[in-house]
């Protein structure tokens, strides 16, 4: 009975993890956005061994592009829903996939801060 429950647990908990790579997939087929940060990260994780960043600077690195394409799928995820909600041209619409969009950029533009304090010091 007991590992009749367990294994439910385990089959919802493996449902939920294919579900979500599934709404990863799709996000990587259909927005453009999130291929460019991939790129990005590809590059930077490419220059980390290039110039041999220390274990530190590897954490910040894996928390901030982590950091990155999480923000950029709840994006897209805001536009998916305001999109299913409306057709129709609404400030509240606007609002929300504004200010989806400003949380993404005040990451993207700390990303690019703490890139140049890890890269910088070592490419100048
Ligand atoms: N239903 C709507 N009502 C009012 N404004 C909207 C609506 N849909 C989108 N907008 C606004 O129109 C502009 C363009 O939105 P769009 O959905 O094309 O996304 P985007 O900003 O180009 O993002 P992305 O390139 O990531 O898809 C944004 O300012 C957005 O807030």
């Amino acid at each position: 009975m007991n590992s009749d429950f367990n294994d439910k647990r385990r089959g919802t908990l493996v449902r939920s993890f294919a579900f979500a790579i599934e709404g990863i997939i799709h996000s990587l087929k259909y927005e453009r956005n999130i291929k460019i940060h991939l790129a990005v990260a590809l590059a930077v994780i490419i220059l980390g061994f290039l110039y041999r960043v220390s274990s530190f600077e590897w954490l910040v690195i894996i928390l901030v592009i982590g950091g990155m394409l999480s923000f950029e799928l709840m994006n897209t995820a805001v536009e998916r829903v305001v999109d299913l909600v409306t057709s129709e041209h609404h400030p509240l619409a606007k609002q929300a996939k504004d200010i989806a969009a400003g949380a993404v950029f005040i990451y993207a533009a700390i990303s690019v801060v703490a890139g140049c304090i890890i890269f910088l010091p070592k490419m100048l």
